[in-house]
């Protein structure tokens, strides 16, 4: 039997601060308990196979022999190369993915796949890297698949429960907060795609452009999420309802929501959410909301849009073979 290991880890939901986190605000996000499995099987052969049921052309690359194709896995061949290096293994990988997590939908399936496969590459090879550390693993694929990108999505990886960014001398800093697993929040999935990679871009032109009007903008989200923390912390939902109300006007405005995702937000209030908003990128992706019942709010929703209920995963990526 081939030596391999196996890892599970969570994914996303921002609950306050995307974007703005980029440009020096603070940042709340929730780990969510929708997940995704990774399993590395050493081989002799020098190669890197990535198969992904998400991605069903695959990706196989004869490392120290060709240069690999276009390819949207890339990004992870690149990093699972960095980290043989690094961990000075001269074999070969077979990576086999499974997820339960939308792709391009706002909930960090990247940083949920990379914290899979990097744990479960560590423990194949008789390592088990402190939590943050294996945070900055997980960070450096998550910035050669969108380039610029903050910590929140391996946070929530990594580290399961609610997590919280903050900006401290030019350096993001990560904890977590809280520890209780009472919080569940509707997603509801717009069927578009979102592009974190061109959206981070856009707004980025945009803020180049019109800074003194976007500055104003982010700072209004800043201080929003530091309500948002408070709110969420205290369990208080209607106000931070409310809060994610004025947090996806303040999206919309800088223009990363559509006609789908505020319709969506829309649907969520009339049907009773407390607050509602796009969660990660925007431009399609997902909308999450608050409710008190979480489980009707989703049925309800779900003959207009996939839905479902989704708990705070406590449990940050985990080793399970
Ligand atoms: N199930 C999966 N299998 C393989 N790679 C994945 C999977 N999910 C995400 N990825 C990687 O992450 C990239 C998508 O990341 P991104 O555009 O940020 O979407 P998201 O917002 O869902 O994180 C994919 O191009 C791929 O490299
Ligand atoms: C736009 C941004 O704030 C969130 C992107 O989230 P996602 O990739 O859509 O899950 C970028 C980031 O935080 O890395």
């Amino acid at each position: 039997m081939p030596k391999f290991s196996e890892a599970i880890a969570p994914s996303q939901a921002f609950l306050y601060g995307e974007h703005a986190v980029l440009y020096g605000s603070p940042a709340l996000a929730m780990s969510v308990d929708v997940k995704t499995r990774a399993r590395v099987t050493e081989v002799e052969d020098r190669i890197i196979e990535i198969r992904s049921d998400r991605f069903p052309e695959g990706l196989r690359w004869r490392y120290d022999e060709e240069q690999p194709e276009e390819n949207p896995l890339l990004p992870l061949a690149y990093g699972l190369r960095d980290l043989m290096k690094r961990y000075e293994f001269n074999k070969g990988l077979i990576v086999e993915i499974s997820s339960d997590v939308p792709v391009n939908s706002g909930m960090a399936s990247s940083a949920s796949v990379s914290a899979a496969i990097s744990a479960a590459f560590l423990s194949l090879v008789g390592e088990s890297p402190e939590k943050y550390l294996l945070l900055d693993i997980v960070y450096e694929f998550e910035r050669r698949i969108h380039g610029r990108a903050s910590k929140t999505g391996p946070a929530c990886a990594v580290l399961g429960g609610l997590v919280w960014i903050e900006w401290r001398d030019g350096n993001m800093e990560v904890s977590r907060i809280d520890s209780k697993d009472d919080l569940s929040i509707v997603i509801s999935c717009s069927g578009l795609l979102s592009e974190t990679k061109k959206l981070v871009s856009m707004v980025s032109k945009r803020y180049n452009e019109i800074r003194d009007v976007m500055d104003r903008i982010m700072h209004a989200i800043s201080a929003l999420t530091v309500e948002g923390r408070k709110a969420i912390e205290k369990r208080d939902l209607v106000r931070a309802g409310e809060l994610m109300n004025i947090n996806h006007g303040l999206l919309s405005a800088i223009g990363v929501s559509n006609y789908v995702l505020d319709e969506i937000v829309w649907t969520m209030r009339r049907l009773g959410a407390y607050g509602a908003k796009l969660s990660g990128a925007g431009g399609g992706g997902c909308v999450i909301g608050l409710s008190e019942n979480p489980e009707v709010l989703a049925k309800n929703l779900s003959a207009s849009y996939p839905s479902f209920a989704a708990k705070v995963s406590l449990e940050g990526v985990r080793v399970i073979r």
